[in-house]
């Protein structure tokens, strides 16, 4: 044999390709630090994305495997799940990380507008690309897969100026629990529910300042603490069902 080839039988012949974890919503801010210590820890990331931003070039150039998609339409859901399972044939875990957020429009029309955005992004892309990979998900040594919701603390004592939002992430919360007891025992499926942990340029200092003194540990959380909940989910065989809140606290103060 050539040694052309043996060396082309000996690449062939490495171990397995490693089982994809889908991180959706990967161009910034949280979705982009899960990405990046996904694949620092060694997981075979697939990094989605919306918008081709620095962040995405920034995973493209650490070799992190990226797809893009607009959660917008039923239609771009199903088509994105339809290339999901023509591209890939095995998948570790999937992070539904994607989300809309601002408050509620007072117009009417604009309101039902948002609905349509927070559904899409918060219920119908989590669920059908739950349902439309879920057997495709496998876990490691005789271990259940994961599936992991990021939802928000609020989604038991919600903000009215934001109550489209919190409805559809109440909605993935409880998606949580449903598909943890349809999908057992083959894949854990568990939430996660940040508080504070990366404000946006539209919190002002004085919002700021009264969240912090609404929050035990008074900081904002940043992405890493988002990331260690991720983790322990992955490494932990026996959670499923669970809502880990990773707020500081605020979930005992917040009015
Ligand atoms: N930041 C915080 O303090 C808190 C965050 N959370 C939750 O944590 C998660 C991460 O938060 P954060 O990083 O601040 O979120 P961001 O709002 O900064 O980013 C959300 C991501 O979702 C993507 N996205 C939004 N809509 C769509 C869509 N229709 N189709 C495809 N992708 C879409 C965005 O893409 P694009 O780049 O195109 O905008 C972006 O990459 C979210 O689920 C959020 O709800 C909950 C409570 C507090
Ligand atoms: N998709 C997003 N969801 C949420 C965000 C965000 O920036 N993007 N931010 C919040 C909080 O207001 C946070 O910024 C402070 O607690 C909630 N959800």
């Amino acid at each position: 044999m050539s040694a052309a080839i043996v060396i082309v039988s000996f690449i062939s012949e490495d171990k397995p390709l490693q089982k994809k974890v889908l991180v959706t919503g990967a161009s910034r801010r949280v979705g982009l630090h899960l990405a990046k210590r996904l694949h620092q820890d060694g997981y075979s990331v697939l990094a989605h994305y919306r918008s081709e931003t620095e962040g995405v070039q920034e995973l493209k150039a650490m070799g992190v495997e990226t797809i893009r998609a607009n959660f917008d339409s039923r239609d771009s859901i199903l088509e994105f799940v339809a290339r999901l399972r023509k591209q890939y044939q095995d998948f570790r875990a999937i992070i539904h990380n994607a989300s809309s957020f601002f408050p509620t429009d007072d117009d009417l029309a604009q309101a039902a507008e948002q609905y349509e955005t927070f559904f899409y992004a918060h219920m119908m892309a989590p669920y059908l690309i739950n349902q439309g990979l879920h057997d495709r998900l496998h876990g490691d040594n005789n271990d259940p897969a994961d599936i992991i919701h990021i939802t928000d603390i609020n989604v038991e004592n919600p903000t009215p100026r934001f109550d489209i939002y919190g409805t559809t992430k109440a909605g993935l919360h409880n998606m949580m629990l449903v598909l943890a007891k349809k999908y057992a025992p083959d894949i854990k499926v568990n939430a996660i529910a940040p508080g504070p942990v990366l404000f946006t340029e539209s919190h002002s200092e004085e919002v700021r300042n009264n969240m912090m003194q609404e929050t035990p540990l008074a900081r904002e959380g940043g992405a890493e603490p988002v990331y260690l909940a991720v983790k322990s989910l992955l490494i932990n065989p026996f959670l499923t069902g669970v809502s880990i809140p990773v707020d500081g606290g605020r979930r005992l103060s917040k009015r």
